[in-house]
């Protein structure tokens, strides 16, 4: 047997097959079935090598973190003596304070969960703001927050249309500054006020769009507010095409239709979510990470936000 096993769940079956594949080394799928009732049973394979990968991203979390620590509870049963998690996409990410007197800070408490109970936690992009540090999120686990950005950038800096990349609010500047820079286009950022879940408005910045190809550069689409509502804005000011560059296409019910409505014409992201968009994976850079864990591997800067090794 392999002394490494990625195990995929079933929802994102095919990029954990490409991280095996990047790994070299096998794959398998944990088994789940919902009963009618909402609970979840899970069922892995009754062999496991001493390393177990468990690859899925947490995006419509709730269910699945619950199916998460079933899987990791029953490999340790199973003799797994080292267990990861790669999720491209985190959950709980957004919420690191109590905006408002008694509400739960999740970021702190999925953090903990996942690092009591898990070796390594690897990541891509992770929407931290106030706390930008993953291992301290994570504590007692490697923490790893991988960056998409030189994927992006390249597939950027392959266009002969030299766009203007355009971050929606300041918080994007983080992405968009080192892409731009690493592409070698220019960069603006918008000023976004978010009034609540489904209302943003967005100022432009004093820059010339008109007849411009632009992209919007984003970590996430949710609601698809943001993005959409700053299309609207560049193609009323006579922005010739405006396109969406983004690492996770959460894409909540009514995205896509407001995505069209505010004129985006082509949507681009990562396969951290299965999505038609996917246009990068993430399955090299995400086995570097692994083989970097144990320093087989190492990892470009640029790719790296932060380890907590
Ligand atoms: O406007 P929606 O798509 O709901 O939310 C996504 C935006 O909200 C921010 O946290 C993200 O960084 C992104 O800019």
């Amino acid at each position: 047997m392999s002394d490494m096993l990625v195990l995929g769940f079933p929802e994102y079956q095919s990029p954990a097959v490409r991280l095996g594949k990047a790994l070299d080394c096998p794959c398998d799928a944990v088994a789940v079935h919902r009963f009618p009732d909402g609970e979840s049973l899970v069922r892995l394979p009754s062999e496991l090598p001493a390393h177990v990968i468990l690859c899925r991203s947490l995006e419509h979390p709730n269910d699945k973190l619950v199916e998460l620590l079933l899987a990791i509870d029953t490999a340790r049963n199973l003799g797994a003596e080292r267990l990861t998690l790669v999720a491209p996409y985190l959950c709980y990410m957004r919420q690191d304070t109590a905006f408002n007197p008694g509400e739960a800070v999740s970021q702190r408490i999925v953090g903990r969960l996942l690092g009591e109970r898990l070796e390594a936690v690897i990541t891509v992009d992770a929407h931290l703001h106030r706390i930008s540090d993953l291992p301290e999120v994570i504590p007692g686990a490697r923490a790893v927050n991988l960056t998409a950005a030189p994927l992006m950038a390249a597939r950027l800096a392959r266009r002969s249309d030299g766009p203007l990349l355009l971050g929606p609010d300041q918080e994007s500047e983080q992405w968009v500054a080192g892409i731009a820079a690493k592409a070698g286009l220019e960069y603006a950022i918008a000023h976004k006020i978010r009034h609540s879940d489904h209302a943003v408005s967005i100022s432009l910045p004093e820059v010339e769009v008109a007849g411009r190809t632009v992209v919007l550069v984003d970590d996430v689409v949710s609601t698809g507010h943001t993005v959409a509502e700053t299309a609207a804005a560049l193609k009323a000011a006579g922005a010739r095409r405006v396109d969406c560059l983004v690492t996770h296409p959460l894409l909540a019910p009514g995205a896509e239709q407001l995505l069209e409505k505010g004129g985006i014409d082509t949507l681009c992201s990562s396969d951290s979510i299965i999505h038609p968009s996917n246009v990068e994976q993430l399955a090299g850079l995400l086995a570097r990470a692994i083989r970097s864990l144990d320093g087989a591997d190492t990892l470009e800067p640029d790719s790296l936000i932060v380890d907590g090794g």
